[in-house]
């Protein structure tokens, strides 16, 4: 059963390493994220939206605040928890298999049922026929689709992607995205999606939080109620960009 994420009053200072000075990257984050709900965090380069994922997924800890996940305070990364980074992140010396296997190594399972779990996922992504192929023989998009079906089979709750999809071609990136929701549909997860896009932001999200930069605060929260899957070129889908690029204004989106 997946658990609300509650994100209160979070502030993250850095501290620069060359000119010692302290950078409040987070400024008073509050957010309540529903069970099964998909959001995204849109935000101009350097907003702190990747700080934020960092922060729920326990890589980082806060100055002040605490993020929890139902009534379990984050100290760590735990299984709950599963993250896709932009860069693929697949062990080269294992195969596609093994890489999606490799989180349930901690487990008490037989080979063979670690197997069946393996299996199910890759075929989820539509990559069975690649079970016994190497990461260097895959495409960007494969290699994504890997490290997707590798957090689904550790049956995380919450889904925490950092631009998953940034570094592949729209086509492909398009197509991601709606396996991505499929997936979403039937596995009933929270997801929390990084990103700089806003048009994959309209696509996917239930809701779209806007940071704004130095420090990064909470710009605007907006619920999209539009049914899925939806048509990128509507006109409901252009209004909810164009308010969203209007409350990014002013802020570099940088792309
Ligand atoms: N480890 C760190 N040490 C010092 N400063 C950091 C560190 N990590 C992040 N920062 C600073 O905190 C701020 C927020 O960074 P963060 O990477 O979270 O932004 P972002 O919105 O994810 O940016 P991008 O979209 O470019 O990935 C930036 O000013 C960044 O330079």
């Amino acid at each position: 059963m997946t658990q609300p994420v509650t994100i209160k009053n979070i502030t993250k200072e850095f501290t620069d390493k060359e000119t010692e000075k302290n950078i409040l990257a987070l400024n008073n984050i509050n957010l309540e994220i529903e069970k099964g709900e998909f959001v995204c965090i849109i935000g101009a380069s350097g907003c702190g939206k990747s700080t934020l994922l960092n922060l729920i997924a326990g890589f980082l800890e806060q100055t002040t605040g605490h993020i929890s996940v139902g009534n379990n305070i984050v100290k760590e990364p735990g299984p709950d928890r599963g993250v896709v980074f932009q860069e693929y992140t697949l062990f080269p010396w294992l195969n596609v298999i093994k890489n999606v296997t490799f989180g349930l190594n901690e487990l008490d399972l037989t080979t063979n049922e670690k197997e069946v779990i393996g299996k199910k996922y890759l075929s989820l992504v539509g990559l069975e026929k690649f079970a016994q192929a190497y990461p260097h023989e895959l495409s960007g998009g494969m290699k994504q689709r890997v490290a997707i079906a590798r957090v689904l089979a550790m049956d995380c709750e919450i889904l925490l992607m950092d631009e998953p999809f940034g570094a592949l071609d729209a086509q492909t990136r398009q197509m991601l995205q709606q396996e991505l929701l499929e997936i979403w549909g039937q596995e009933k997860k929270t997801v929390v999606f990084v990103t700089h896009n806003v048009d994959e932001a309209v696509y996917l999200a239930d809701r779209v939080v806007v940071l704004s930069s130095h420090p990064g605060r909470i710009k605007a929260d907006i619920k999209i109620n539009l049914s899925r899957p939806r048509d990128r070129l509507s006109n409901k889908v252009a209004e909810i960009k164009r308010e969203l690029l209007g409350h990014l204004m002013g802020d570099d989106m940088g792309a």
